[in-house]
């Protein structure tokens, strides 16, 4: 087990008032400042223990619960303490202050945590999964965290190791016994066996590339030539009087984030300034901007006026070529002459003022939300740094596939160990610089 000599404590309750406040202790000394500030001798483990708690001089802090958890059935593995007092956040600093005078120090954020991965109590993509369902926005991004933290994706990387491993045996036998016949696998099985581990990493990139659109919520970006009324959408469709609204062209100039839910289901809407050909230093600046926000978008929504629908999409079409989906709609309708409103098949009629068809559009944006059926049943949450390694892996499998049918071996073994690699990052088992404190440096106190 990771050796550790130093114990840890921190408020493990969130900031605040509350009704229950809980500081939390890790490591060799946990047991022994417990049972100096309860006064109680003896500990049972797992067992809730009434107890006051006392200052330096004897004074009561506050009274509460005691409860013990000894490595290593605990959260990280070591002797882990918790004194569960008043939620109130005067006690609870003293409470800590008195943890520390006994020989704590403070937790940095994510420590727990990290603990708990050095002593294998959790994989790394498991790790990331307790700080991801602490943040879950909504009910589908939370059970996707659950199955993260169940270790539903970090078994599947395991697995596809496991297989890139095997073949690599394989491959260094085929190059060590070149002129043998070799028992097991010959080359036309292990070309076989990496066509489909390709297949089942292209599969497993889709559901992480989906698992990270569940944690990080759907990012949409309104896009259109200045006017078109994508200030006034935003504004309909948050509910609120956020955006400025004039008939100036060029209104809007910084990016304005507004979150919404959508049938429970978190979305970040960006209004953003018209895209034009002209414009003063302060406009192209936010034209700019709008087009650096497109890139990180995965939908635009794009608001024409409904009444020049044909000269505005020129003057955005470029833009949005490349972003992954997009909701065209063309806003103004009520400025349309009845009969008139002839839109094609997959645009949207709306009216920012009325609210005419913005019911169609808010359920087009559900259906994006949770139109995808593998953010149902199984799905589970990922992140950037995931999707990044399976992309690699799967470039690495591609490099050998191509090198294994033209038969050079050496290739083919290293391609394998480079997408073992980068599989082996996802659940921590293969650590680059820094990694870890990148990953638990954003965790809160406490976890
Ligand atoms: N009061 C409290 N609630 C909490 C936590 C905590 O630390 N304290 N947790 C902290 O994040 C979460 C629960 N996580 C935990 C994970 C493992 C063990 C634990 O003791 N595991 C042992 C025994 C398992 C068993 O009895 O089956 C083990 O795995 O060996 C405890 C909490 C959520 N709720
Ligand atoms: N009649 C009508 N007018 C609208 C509608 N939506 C917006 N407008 C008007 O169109 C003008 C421009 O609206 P904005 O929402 O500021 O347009 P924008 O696209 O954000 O413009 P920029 O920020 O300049 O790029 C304002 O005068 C709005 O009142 C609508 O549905 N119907
Ligand atoms: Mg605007």
């Amino acid at each position: 087990m990771h050796q550790c000599n130093e114990t840890i404590a921190a408020i493990a309750t969130a900031p605040g008032a509350g009704g229950v406040g809980i500081v939390r202790l890790s490591g060799p000394a946990a047991l022994a400042i417990a049972r100096t500030i309860s006064a109680r001798r003896a500990l049972r483990a797992r067992h809730a223990h009434y107890a006051r708690f006392r200052d330096a001089d004897g004074s009561v802090l506050d009274d509460g619960l005691v409860l013990a958890f000894p490595a290593p059935a605990s959260y990280t593995g070591e002797d882990v303490v918790e004194l569960q007092a008043h939620g109130s956040p005067v006690v609870l600093q003293q409470l800590l202050a008195r943890c520390r005078a006994l020989g704590a120090r403070l937790a940095r954020p994510g420590e727990f945590s990290e603990r708990a991965f050095l002593n294998g109590r959790l994989d790394l993509a498991q790790a990331e999964a307790v700080a991801d369902l602490i943040a879950a926005g909504d009910v589908r991004a939370a059970r996707a965290a659950r199955r993260a933290l169940d270790g539903v994706f970090s078994a599947r990387c395991e697995a596809m190791a496991a297989e890139l491993l095997h073949l690599r045996v394989h491959v260094e036998a085929m190059i060590d016994f070149s002129d043998e016949p070799i028992d097991g696998l010959g080359g036309d099985e292990v070309a076989r066996r990496i066509e489909a581990l390709a297949a089942s990493l292209a599969q497993l990139l889709a559901e992480a590339e989906q698992g990270r659109r569940l944690r990080d919520g759907l990012h949409a970006v309104i896009i259109g030539p200045p006017n078109a009324g994508k200030s006034s959408l935003l504004n309909a469709l948050a509910g609120v009087d956020r955006a400025i609204v004039t008939d100036i062209a060029g209104t809007t100039r910084d990016l304005l984030h507004e979150t919404l839910r959508i049938g429970g289901v978190e979305l970040t809407l960006v209004d953003t300034a018209g895209l034009r050909a002209e414009g003063d230093a302060i406009e192209r600046e936010g034209m700019r901007r709008a087009r650096a926000e497109l890139a990180r978008a995965d939908l635009a929504l794009v608001v024409l006026d409904g009444r020049a629908a044909d000269t505005g999409w020129m003057q955005v079409a470029d833009a949005v070529a490349d972003v992954g989906d997009r909701i065209i709609v063309h806003n103004k309708a009520d400025l349309l002459a009845p009969g008139t409103a002839t839109a094609p098949d997959d645009v949207l009629q709306v009216s920012a003022h009325t609210g005419a068809g913005l019911d169609a559009l808010r359920a087009a944006l559900q259906a994006r939300l949770g139109g995808d059926p593998l953010a149902g049943e199984g799905a589970f949450t990922a992140r950037q740094r995931h999707v990044d390694a399976l992309r690699d892996a799967a470039e690495a499998v591609e490099d050998a596939r191509g090198t294994l049918a033209a038969q050079h071996l050496e290739l083919t073994a290293e391609a394998l160990r480079i997408a073992q690699d980068a599989i082996g990052a996802i659940t921590g088992q293969v650590l680059a610089d820094d990694l870890l404190g990148h990953i638990f440096s954003s965790f809160c106190i406490g976890k």
